[in-house]
């Protein structure tokens, strides 16, 4: 049987996993999915509501209700307090849930896809052809964080940037569901001493190897 190209791209906030999975699928052609912004967006939805973050119903609810044009607005997403509401809703079951068919139905696309996250190796595509764990150190994430949300305005201190990797990391890593976690067959991508350039480089060299294995090269 030919499998389709699968790319699992996990990692902790902020290591630069998004950075290298969009740019694997516009090498090989392939759709791509940040399956952060469907938690970032639960949770917006969850306070844009006026409920409350610890009230898993309510997150649970605003999850199955999610519509694809609460993924649009990039700024309010992929800002700080997203980041934050999306750990805390992560870690309810019925959460996660709500989200898994969707994420499932576009990991089974029959040319491939690339998607990111915490569990896409464990969880939505155990069987993907290649998996990458990209890590960096929490104080490196932290500065291209602070970096990337300060040429945008949002202006935040450096040590509450560190202070917030480091919790997000804590709550992500020791949840009971879907924990992020290195699959058993994921590749350990470290990126703290790797441009941006070096870093797509050696993921790409990851994922050949794996098409290799797998009889998947032109
Ligand atoms: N190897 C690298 N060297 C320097 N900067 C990088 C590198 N990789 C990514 N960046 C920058 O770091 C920031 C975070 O990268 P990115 O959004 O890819 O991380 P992420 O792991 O997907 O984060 P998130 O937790 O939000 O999903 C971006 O500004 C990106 O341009
Ligand atoms: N597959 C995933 C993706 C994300 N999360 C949670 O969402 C938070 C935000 O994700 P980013 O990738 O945009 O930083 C993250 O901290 C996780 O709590 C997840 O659980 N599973």
């Amino acid at each position: 049987m030919t499998r389709s190209l699968v790319i699992a791209v996990d990692g902790p906030a902020a290591s630069g996993k998004g950075t290298i999975a969009s740019r694997l699928a516009a090498h090989y052609g392939l759709p791509f999915l940040d399956t952060g912004l469907l938690y970032r967006a639960v949770g917006l939805g969850v306070i844009s509501g006026g409920g409350d973050l610890g009230d898993a119903a309510a997150a649970e609810a605003a999850a199955r209700a999610l519509a694809p044009d609460r993924l649009s607005d990039a700024d309010a997403l992929t800002s700080g307090d997203a980041g934050e509401a999306a750990s805390r809703v992560a870690g309810y079951p019925g959460v996660r849930a709500a989200l898994l068919d969707l994420q499932q139905a576009f990991a089974r696309q029959p040319a491939g896809a690339v998607l990111d996250g915490r569990d896409i190796g464990t969880v939505i595509a155990p069987d993907a052809v290649a998996k990458l764990f990209v890590t960096a150190t929490p104080e490196v994430r932290a500065r291209r964080r602070w970096r990337q949300l300060n040429e945008r305005g949002d202006l935040i201190a450096y040590e509450a940037m560190l202070a917030d990797i480091l919790r997000r990391d804590e709550r992500d890593a020791g949840r009971g569901a879907a924990p992020m976690v290195q699959a058993p067959d994921a590749v350990l991508l470290d990126t703290t001493e790797m441009d941006i350039e070096a870093a797509f480089d050696a993921a790409r060299r990851i994922v050949e190897a794996a098409r290799a294995k797998y009889g998947l090269s032109a």
